[in-house]
């Protein structure tokens, strides 16, 4: 049996997009409470019932929660022109070397706003 396995994080922080046109609100520095989802996929193994325990995803994500929650996303290394798009491939960069199987990565900026990444550059 396979199985994809999600596990959800939020954090704030702020961000300007220096690379829109003069004018666009989007240049002015504001924040958004991100919410970002992690998914691995995977065989389940058969006597413990899951594909891996997902306190490895946490694990891993908690050194980029620690630099992103309550940062200005901009001064990160690989984020000076932070978008959902930006975001969700730096995650996958630093992620795939300790997530086998990692899947999909959608990251939410706004209620209504979301992208989602499957590790295609
Ligand atoms: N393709 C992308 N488009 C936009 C991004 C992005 O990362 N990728 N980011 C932004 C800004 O960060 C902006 O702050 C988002 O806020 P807003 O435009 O207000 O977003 P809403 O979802 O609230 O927009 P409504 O259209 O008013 O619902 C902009 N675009
Ligand atoms: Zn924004």
């Amino acid at each position: 049996m396979r199985a994809r396995l999600t596990k959800l994080f939020r954090f704030e922080a702020a961000h300007t997009l220096p690379s829109l046109p003069e004018g666009h609100k989007c240049r002015r520095m504001h924040g958004h409470s991100f919410k970002v989802e992690i998914s691995i996929e995977g065989e389940v193994d058969e006597t413990i019932g899951w594909v891996y325990d997902h306190k490895h995803i946490s694990k891993a994500m908690k050194p980029l929660m620690e630099l992103l929650d309550h940062g200005y996303l901009n001064d990160i290394e690989g984020l000076e022109s932070p978008t959902i798009e930006r975001l969700a491939g730096w995650f996958w960069k630093k992620l795939e070397p300790d997530l086998p199987g990692l899947a999909e990565i959608v990251i939410y900026e706004t209620p209504t706003a979301r992208c989602s990444f499957k590790g295609e550059f």
